[in-house]
């Protein structure tokens, strides 16, 4: 149920914690993947789109209205060929997803990312104590199939090259199990 067949591409979805590194990733797979991807990074869609209820001071961030995000994103996902980057990953339909990668952080190194962007203290200790209690795992494992959810860690750039070249040929794979239904 997860794959489309009349997809000419895949939708793939990129969870994690704020700070694992969902960006970067989607930044370096859009250059090296075989095929054409659009990066939507969805928080920046959001603004963009006003697709949100309200801006929330104390946490500085947007209530997402959840309806019209997903009827703007209902006719890229159809089409397919685009990567999902949002720090939660529920709200997406399962048919619309063919992979979902969570990336992992430990959760020091996470804090000083997130220091360095300058987040308040509050939303840094939230996102820390989010990441240590797998939340945004849990999300996605209660969300879509097993055999589409790939949990992968985001230390340094060894981690960040490895992981895209293994999502390229996870592309490579998807495309071959397409032709037949292509033809
Ligand atoms: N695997 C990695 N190796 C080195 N630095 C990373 C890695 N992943 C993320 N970073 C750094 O951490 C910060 C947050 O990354 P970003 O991609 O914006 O995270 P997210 O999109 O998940 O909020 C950036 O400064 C980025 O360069």
């Amino acid at each position: 149920m997860s794959a489309s067949t009349s997809r000419q591409a895949p939708v793939i979805i990129i969870t994690g914690t704020p700070g694992t590194g969902k960006t970067t990733h989607a930044q370096l797979l859009v250059q090296e993947s075989p095929i054409p991807l659009q990066h939507i990074n969805v928080g920046e869609w959001v603004k963009e789109k006003g697709l949100y209820e309200e801006y929330d001071e104390e946490w500085q961030s947007y209530t997402v209205d959840e309806d019209k995000l997903v009827d703007e994103l209902e006719p890229l996902a159809s089409a397919g060929g685009i990567i999902l980057d949002w720090h939660t990953s529920e709200v997406f339909p399962e048919r619309w997803a063919d992979l979902v990668v969570v990336l992992r952080c430990d959760h020091t190194r996470l804090w000083d990312r997130l220091e360095k962007r300058n987040y308040p203290l509050k939303k840094i200790q939230e996102n820390n104590e989010a990441e240590i209690m797998e939340v945004v795992l849990d999300e996605a494992r209660s969300s879509y199939p097993p055999e589409i959810v790939v949990e992968l860690r985001s230390e340094n750039t060894e981690d960040l090259e490895a992981n895209v070249a293994r999502i390229v040929q996870w592309i490579e794979a998807w495309r071959k199990n397409q032709e037949p239904s292509e033809q």
